[in-house]
């Protein structure tokens, strides 16, 4: 499968066109409209988020509820977009209606793509670099995500994505019996973590950061389990699907990390602690006794459970602003803004779902087919039966 996105984050909408999606898959707005609202929960985000009322619509390649092979194009409204017909609008218009509705964006923000953007596009109106640039379009990322989990659903993969680690509050480790379970648990929770007590002391540390005018990052985790063996591939450097997920997470807009198990931990760690022993057991095959590196070996799952950790950096529009140098008047300023998030780590959890369940599914339908959901399920029985007798 491949996926394009289009779309600023004041324009009328975003879109995604999504190539390779199976026929017979059944699918409907729903689906994906339960994971746009969870992308727009979470403690500490700011007003945008309550002027949006995120609803996919979906223009081409199902019918009936059903996927018919052909490419799938989905939809989302910004409702902000009446406000900014004007400044937005496709249409030339001139220098003077440009003064009058609205002065060129001539202050680079530091933390954003405003000045690199700028000088790559050479734009002296840097709202051309940050209207794309902006984690609006994870919108339409994590719709596509929805869509990948439907299909990793018929094969009984399961995700959830929540939150371990806001500035320096870490949540305790719950054991949960199913990926369900700790989904359940932490969407009941304003900042998407499982550890009730750790939970409240991040929603301080939050008010916190916002009551200074700062903003705070943190750490997310994405589980997926039933994940079968083999997918991804040792063979060529650009199969390895762990590498692949690593590129997908760092696209996320402020991700400046990952790890795929004990990620960085592993390196402070001897040998003996850190590789998974393997068992096996007549009728359920080869199996590990721990997960320590996350279900990847040699780019490829190994049957555990997929956990990948994603880290965030502070949302860079700060209250308490930072200095920076105007392109036009090369003078120095200390920036201004109207409105932002203070923590975006809740909704970001969903959208590292989102990037992590599409890389399963493409290397999925890669190892058992992509035109027919009955053809990738024959092959995919096919395979668990052998694997399971290996
Ligand atoms: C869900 C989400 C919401 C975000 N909201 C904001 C925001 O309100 N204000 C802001 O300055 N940055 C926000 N960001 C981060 C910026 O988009 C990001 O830092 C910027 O585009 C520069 O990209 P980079 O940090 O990946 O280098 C958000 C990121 C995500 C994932
Ligand atoms: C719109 C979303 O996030 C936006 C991401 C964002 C940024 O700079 O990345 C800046 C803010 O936008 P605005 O400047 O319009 O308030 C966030 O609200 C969203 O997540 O749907």
């Amino acid at each position: 499968m491949r996926f394009l996105t289009a779309g600023e984050s004041h324009g009328p909408q975003l879109t995604a066109i999504i190539e390779g999606v199976p026929s017979q898959l059944p699918l409907t707005a729903e689906d994906i409209n339960e994971h746009l609202a969870r992308r727009q929960k979470g403690y500490g985000r700011g007003r945008r988020m309550q002027i949006e009322k995120d609803q996919v619509q979906i223009l081409s390649g199902v019918r009936h509820g059903k996927t018919t092979g052909a490419p799938i194009t989905l939809a989302v409204e910004n409702k902000d977009w009446t406000h900014w017909t004007k400044i937005m609008g496709a249409e030339p218009i001139s220098e003077e209606e440009a003064q009058e509705v609205k002065r060129k964006i001539t202050r680079p923000r530091p933390g954003h793509a405003d000045l690199n953007g700028a000088v790559k596009y050479r734009h002296r109106d840097m709202r051309n670099v940050l209207e794309r640039s902006s984690a609006r379009e994870t919108t339409v990322r994590v719709a596509v995500g929805a869509l990948a989990q439907v299909i990793l659903r018929q094969f009984g993969i399961n995700m959830a994505g929540h939150v371990l680690e806001i500035g320096n509050i870490r949540a305790e480790r719950k054991d949960f019996s199913s990926v369900g379970e700790l989904k359940s648990v932490t969407e009941a929770s304003e900042v998407r973590c499982s550890d009730e007590e750790a939970g409240e002391k991040m929603k301080e540390a939050i008010d916190d950061a916002k009551k200074n005018g700062d903003s705070i990052g943190g750490i997310v985790e994405v589980i997926a389990e039933n994940v079968p063996i083999g997918l991804g591939s040792f063979a060529h450097y650009d199969r390895k699907l762990d590498g692949k997920i690593a590129q997908s997470v760092m696209s996320i807009n402020a991700f400046k990390g990952i790890e795929i198990g004990l990620g960085f931990e592993a390196a402070r760690m001897l040998g003996s602690n850190v590789h998974d022993e393997i068992a096996y057991e007549e009728g359920r095959g080869f199996y590990r006794k721990s997960n320590r590196l996350g279900g990847f070996e040699g780019g490829m799952t190994n049957g555990m459970p997929v956990v990948v950790h994603g880290a965030m950096k502070p949302i860079p529009t700060l209250y308490k602003p930072l200095q920076s140098v105007d392109i036009d008047s090369k003078e120095p300023f200390t920036a201004s803004i109207e409105r932002s998030d203070s923590c975006a780590v809740p909704a970001a959890a969903v959208v590292c779902e989102a990037a992590v369940a599409w890389e399963l599914a493409d290397a999925f339908l890669e190892k058992f087919g992509s035109d027919t959901m009955d053809d990738i399920h024959a092959a995919y029985n096919h395979y668990q039966e052998e694997a399971r007798n290996f």
